[in-house]
Formats: C-alpha cells, structure tokens, sequence
C-alpha cells in the first residue's frame, strides 16, 4: 500500500460520514498507478488538519488511528467520558453540543434536497438542556472472560470494561456495576459467541426517569439452577439491597446462537417480570422486550409536536402506523373519535391494548400485523381516516407502504422518523398523490451521537 501505511502522515478532513465519524480521500502509489483511498478517521471533525496512521490496510477503504491534532476546529472539546477513544456508544462527544445540532439540521436539510424538496421547511434541531444521562435503556455485553462493557468502536467483538458511561440514566450504570462485580466474584464465563460456549451474555437495565422503577434483565445460556441456584439467591440479595428501585430482575435464558437479547424462558428473581413507565401523563407497562423511546424528555417534546403538526379533531378517525406499545397512539386516541394501530410485535400491541384501558381510553383497535396486510385490513374495516400518523424504523416503511398510504389518501400524514434517509426516500412516495411537506422539525434524541429523529407534516392538496 506504499507510503500510506508504513508511517504516520498528515490529512485534511473533508466531512463526516453517515456514522458521523470524520472522513478523507487520500491518494497514494500502487504498482506505479495512482491509487484513491477513502479513510475514516474517528474523534476528528471537518477542516481539522490531523496526523493519522493506518495499522489495518485496505484496498479501498481503511479506518485511520489519530495520532495528533494539527489545526483543531474551532468548536472541538475534551471528550468528558474516559471511554471516549474506545468506545462505540457516542461519537462526537469532542464536538460542542451547538455545533453538534447545526450539523443535524444540516444534515436533513440536505438529504431533502437531494430527493428534490425544499430545506427551507426543515426547522433548527430542538436540542436537549443538560445532555447527559438521557438514556433510560441500555444494553451491555459480557466478553467470554465474563467482563460486562460496550462494545469498541468499529470492532464489535472487543468489549470495553465498564467503569462509566455519560449517557445511561445514573440508576443503569450503578445496576450494571454491581452485575460486573457479582460475575466477577462468582468467576462466572462470559459467552463465546464463535464457539456458543458460556454462561453471561447480556445485560439490559431499563430505568422509568417518571416512575423511579428499574428492570435489571441477565441472559444467560442456562437456567439458575443446580450450581447456579446459589450465584442467582446473591445476585437478588446484592441488587434488592444496593437498589431498592428495581422492580424487576430477571434471569432470562437463551441459548439461540443469534446474538440478541432475546429469551426462551424468563425467570423472576425478584419483583415483578415488567416495570411501569409514564410518558405525557400516560402509564405504560414496559416488558424486557417492548420497544419504548429511549430519551424520555425529548420523546416527551416529539409528542407533543406530533399533536401540534397533525392536529387531532374529536370527528376524526386515524391510523398509527407502527405502533409499538401505543405512545402516539394513547395521546392522539384522546382526542379523535377512533385510533387504530398497527404494529408487527404481538406483545407489543397486547401491551398497547394493556395500556389502553389502564388509561381509561375506549376508542382505540390494535392489530398485530406487518404494516403491509395492517393497512389493508384496516381500511377495509375501519374506512379512510383523515389522519395518519407512521414512525417506522431505521430501514423505513418502504415504497409499497408509502403507496398504500398515498391511495388511502388521508387529509394529513405526520411521519415521525428515526433515519432521515429512508424517510427522505419514503415521502418521495407521496408527491405523486399530491402531498406536500409542510415542515420538517428535528429533535436530537440521541446527544454525541449522530443521529437525528424528525418530526414531519404532509397535507395533501395544500
Ligand atoms: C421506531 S418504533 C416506533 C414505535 C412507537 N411508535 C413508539 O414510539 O414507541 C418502530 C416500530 O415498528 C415496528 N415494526 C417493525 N417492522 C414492522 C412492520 N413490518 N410492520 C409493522 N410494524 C413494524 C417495531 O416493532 C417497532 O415497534
């Protein structure tokens, strides 16, 4: 690879890629040819001139360690957290947080463009007042010598021991510190996810910034029985007694070889097997598995502006597509005649339902369904509604559900995204049943990192 790999050489930086990690092209001699390498070089910023070396050489690509920064930008910081290098949680904790929501604004203003809409109807990023701790769920992951941490940056088997982290609620990262030194004292085996052998996979603890409630959930390959009868009673006596707010603690087996937090069997050490949460005055019931927006007090403000943009009428009828567990849906069922939801997750809409009539709401018609058949299904049943309102994931609903929704024609859409490109793609859909988007509004739920919700309005033949 010449020049490029075998010393440290200096490199401007151009932009930053989708991950948010800082990014160049450098040209170097191969075989006589003149060669293009793209480089990734994570803790810079755009402008700033660095001195990068290569240890991992690729053909076309290759991931560059910062060894000094020449001319910082102007906005850049000390990362508080000392994982910062290491750690794949939060990338541009070196950024200041203004210049932080100007490149997410940016950011969406441009992809708009891109699919040919106008920027000007992207609003500034509504940003977080103290954004730190804002987590409520997180999810940890024990290496096959049993250590608990995060995963580091770009190299997804390598386990960063837990000592901190900045953005998990402060109850979540004490809960977590006591499972490490509990596995620790026990020598009990982290899992070895290329051989399937182990005992400690994951660790989830999700935390009710509104009720104080704590669910501390282990996935372990095997029950808590015969020899771990013993380790499983201290566990429960160490965390009953350091966290008096933990609800529910669970032991869950799975033994599947995908590597998620998911479980055959669930045992309850203590408390209850799901924790109650509240979000805009409403109580949900949060299973270990049940999706719930994870930064508590900008979901709060991405309600409220979902209301604000669809603008519920008491004679209307309306569709929340994607669902989950019913957080637009129970504040919007409030104020329009009948609310029917769809969502794939068959716990989830159980829960939604759950959640429904603990809040006293009558008018709302779950169904667990992909989004797809859902649509069809509920328009047969229930009629054109006049609202829509869909918050997919990361991947988007997709073209065929964007054009269902363009022939069921409801007056106005509000499509709540996680991923500004698959929504940019998505609501090119919609233009040739005549919608027009009206305003974008950004909403930085997930601070130092770099990614960005948005909150938007379509109005059909505005
Ligand atoms: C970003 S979450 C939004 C959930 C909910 N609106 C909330 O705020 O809690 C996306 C939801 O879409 C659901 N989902 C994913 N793929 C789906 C599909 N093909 N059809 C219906 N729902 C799907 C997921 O289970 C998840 O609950």
């Amino acid at each position: 690879m010449g020049g490029v790999t075998k010393h440290s050489f200096v490199a401007e930086v151009h932009q930053l890629d989708k991950k948010g990690i800082g990014q160049t092209v450098v040209w170097h001699e191969e075989d006589g040819k003149r060669k293009k390498l793209k480089l990734a070089i994570p803790s810079t910023l755009p402008g700033e001139k660095v001195r990068v070396a290569i240890d991992e050489p690729k053909r076309r690509r290759a991931i560059a360690r910062l060894e000094e920064v020449m001319e910082p930008h102007p906005e850049r910081l000390e990362p508080p957290c000392p994982h910062f290098d290491r750690c794949g949680g939060c990338v541009w904790q070196h950024w200041h947080y203004a210049g932080q929501l100007r490149h997410k604004t940016e950011h969406v203003k441009t992809l708009l463009k891109e699919h040919g809409f106008d920027p000007g109807v992207v609003r500034d990023t509504i940003g977080m007042e103290h954004p730190w701790h804002y987590r409520n769920k997180m999810e940890f992951t024990f290496s096959p010598e049993g250590l608990l941490g995060l995963h580091e940056q770009g190299n997804f088997r390598q386990i960063i021991s837990l000592e901190t982290c900045l953005i998990a609620g402060k109850n979540i990262v004490e809960a977590a510190m006591e499972v490490a030194s509990w596995a620790r004292d026990h020598r009990l085996p982290g899992y070895h996810k290329d051989t399937h052998e182990g005992l400690l996979r994951h660790l989830m603890v999700r935390e009710s910034f509104a009720t104080g409630e704590v669910m501390v959930a282990l996935f372990a390959t095997e029950a808590p029985e015969g020899e771990l009868k013993e380790a499983a009673a201290d566990l429960t006596e160490r965390i009953t007694k350091a966290l008096p707010q933990v609800k529910s603690l669970l032991w869950l087996e799975n033994r599947a070889w995908a590597d998620r937090t998911q479980a055959e069997q669930t045992h309850v050490l203590a408390g209850r097997d799901f924790i109650y949460d509240e979000l805009c005055g409403f109580r949900y019931r949060l299973w270990f598995d049940t999706f719930f927006q994870t930064n508590p007090v900008q979901a709060e403000k991405l309600v409220e502006l979902a209301l604000e943009m669809g603008e519920p009428k008491p004679d209307e009828k309306m569709i929340d597509l994607f669902c989950g567990v019913g957080t637009f849906s129970l504040p919007f069922a409030k104020r329009v005649k009948a609310l029917a939801g769809i969502e794939i997750v068959e716990t989830s809409i159980e829960s939604a339902k759950r959640n429904a009539k603990d809040n006293g709401i009558d008018n709302t018609y779950f169904l667990a369904r992909d989004a797809r058949r859902g649509i069809d299904e509920v328009l047969e049943q229930f009629g054109r509604p006049e609202l829509l309102l869909l918050d997919p994931p990361r991947s988007g609903a997709g073209g065929k559900v964007m054009r269902k929704i363009g022939r069921a024609r409801p007056e106005r859409v509000v499509y709540v995204s996680c991923n500004p490109e698959t929504f940019a793609a998505d609501i090119t859909e919609l233009v040739p049943f005549g919608y027009t988007l009206k305003t974008v509004q950004p909403v930085d739920l997930f601070p130092h990192t770099a990614h960005v919700e948005c909150c938007a309005l379509l109005v059909r033949g505005a």
